[in-house]
């Protein structure tokens, strides 16, 4: 279960902007709506351990994330939130393979080539594991994003404006993989975005105002 207690933020010299309290039970599926400037990825960096409110708590199945320490928020991260950013941040040197490998180590977790092949598999892009970055796709290497955010099982699953700068037909692929993929994994969903035409697809809204 994920929650957020009586949380705002303000950057220096701005006024406040304030959350209204959310809870997000496991394996829920979450839309985060809100007009640009509304505070979607501020709100998105506080749930994932990026950004420490000025107030309030977060829960993460019972851990308060801004009660940890930097070394072990950067471990708690790593292995129980898996972020999808709206463009791929993968090593360039590393095939695709080595590029969720890598996502194990910073987990600290054992090297797990089995759960490579199969999360990559799920995706339909087993036969790329070899390939690197540069020879892919866009809408491979969105895959690649997806994988690499769900290969250390995560509680929580948080996509960054995902769908909008695709044309229906691949905005609503994407979306069905994310939706198969926190399935799959048992993983919460929240999907911030300001692309109305992802609505339908969610029972659960949080918006921003
Ligand atoms: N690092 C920062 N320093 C100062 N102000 C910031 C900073 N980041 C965001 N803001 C301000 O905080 C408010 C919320 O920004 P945020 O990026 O969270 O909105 P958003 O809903 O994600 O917008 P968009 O959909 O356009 O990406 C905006 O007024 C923005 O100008």
């Amino acid at each position: 279960m994920i929650s957020l207690k009586s949380v705002s933020h303000s950057y220096a010299g701005q006024k406040d902007i304030g959350f209204s309290d959310w809870q997000i039970n496991d394996g829920e599926q979450w839309l985060l709506l809100g007009e640009s400037g509304s505070g979607k990825t501020t709100l998105l960096h506080i749930l994932t351990g990026i950004l420490k409110p000025k107030q309030g708590e977060v829960n993460i199945n019972d851990t308060s994330i801004y009660g940890l320490s930097s070394k072990d928020l950067d471990q708690f991260r790593g292995r129980n939130i898996g972020i999808i950013f709206q463009r791929p941040h993968l090593i360039k040197s590393l095939s695709i393979s080595e590029n969720l490998v890598l996502a194990q180590s910073f987990a600290k977790l054992p090297t797990d080539l089995k759960r490579v092949n199969a999360v990559l598999d799920s995706l339909g892009i087993e036969n790329k594991k070899n390939a690197y970055p540069d020879e892919l796709s866009q809408g491979q290497l969105q895959r690649v994003s997806i994988a690499r955010a769900v290969i250390n099982k995560p509680a929580l699953l948080i996509a960054d404006e995902p769908t909008s700068s695709l044309d229906d037909k691949n905005a609503k692929v994407v979306l069905d993989l994310l939706m198969q993929q926190s399935g799959a994994n048992q993983a919460t969903l929240v999907v911030a975005t300001h692309d109305k035409r992802v609505k339908d697809a969610f029972n659960n809204t949080y918006e921003l105002s």
